[in-house]
């Protein structure tokens, strides 16, 4: 697992604005090194604000939309439409102004599919398993970018604090009793965020401040499940200043003005 490096921006929206450029910039490298890419989206304020820049900006037009895997940490066990979905709120920031290929994008599907959350959970993980090839070594994709917003609780995807969703090992399980509304919810499992090449932890504002700090210390991942939140190539923590104002002054970290 990768060591994180630390990226600080000014405030939210630049943060967004950052983050977007950079989705767009490694999207557009490993569609011309292999043709496609995969990328995991996450919900909450931040993740939303970044796929609404990506949307805005010119350069979006540089992706082969066609070409990508889009695929989510984790989302709201709720009717297909519900305002409250990870995948409503992506579709309306992003999805529906890009020409995706719609067998391409990989929806965590609710209660509306006669499915029970378990049952979602398992079709996710087998969705997974048979986009996984033989180089990824595991039962998901190792995905080229896998980005997950944070809660001040220190959870990410639905895995939050003390759960014993920490400890599955299936690639996609149920989550019930979440502290955070609504309380049931699909989720991707630790070991396949670890699988990812990159893993980006987005946070902005002060509430996130000391879960940002433990996050970034030898917490373990039960106690705080972002400090588990590492790709196997690189981890991100980009952050606004607010979110990284707690973080220890030894640590390594690199700030835009
Ligand atoms: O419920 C969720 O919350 C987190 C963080 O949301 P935020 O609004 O505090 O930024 C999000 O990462 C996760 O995907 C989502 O389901």
């Amino acid at each position: 697992m990768s060591v994180p490096t630390v990226i600080i921006h000014r405030d939210a929206d630049v943060l967004a604005k950052a983050v977007a450029a950079r989705v767009i910039t490694r999207m557009v490298d490993d569609q011309s090194a292999k043709g496609s890419a995969s990328l995991v989206l996450t919900g909450g304020t931040i993740g939303l604000a970044t796929l609404a820049e990506i949307a805005a900006s010119p350069a979006r037009d540089a992706v082969d939309w066609r070409n990508l895997d889009i695929w989510w940490g984790d989302e709201r066990f709720l009717p297909g439409g519900d305002s409250e979905r990870n995948e409503t709120g992506a579709r309306k920031a992003l999805l529906d102004h890009v020409d995706v290929d719609p067998a391409r994008v990989h929806v965590m599907r609710g209660p509306d599919s006669g499915m029970s959350a378990e049952e979602s959970a398992e079709a996710y993980a087998e969705e997974l398993r048979r986009a996984s090839r033989p180089e990824d070594h595991g039962p998901a994709p190792s995905f080229d970018v896998l980005m997950l917003g944070m809660g001040p609780d220190g959870h990410v995807a639905s895995l939050f604090p003390g759960m014993p969703a920490l400890y599955d090992t299936r690639p996609a399980m149920a989550v019930h009793g979440s502290p955070k509304p609504p309380p049931t919810r699909i989720s991707l499992s630790l070991p396949v965020i670890q699988a990812a090449r990159e893993v980006w932890v987005i946070a902005a504002g002060e509430e996130k401040a000391s879960a940002v700090r433990l996050a970034l210390s030898e917490s373990g991942s039960m106690q705080v499940p972002a400090a588990g939140a590492r790709g196997r190539q690189r981890t991100l923590f980009l952050l606004d200043r607010a979110a990284a104002s707690k973080i220890p002054a030894s640590l390594g970290r690199i700030s835009s003005p």
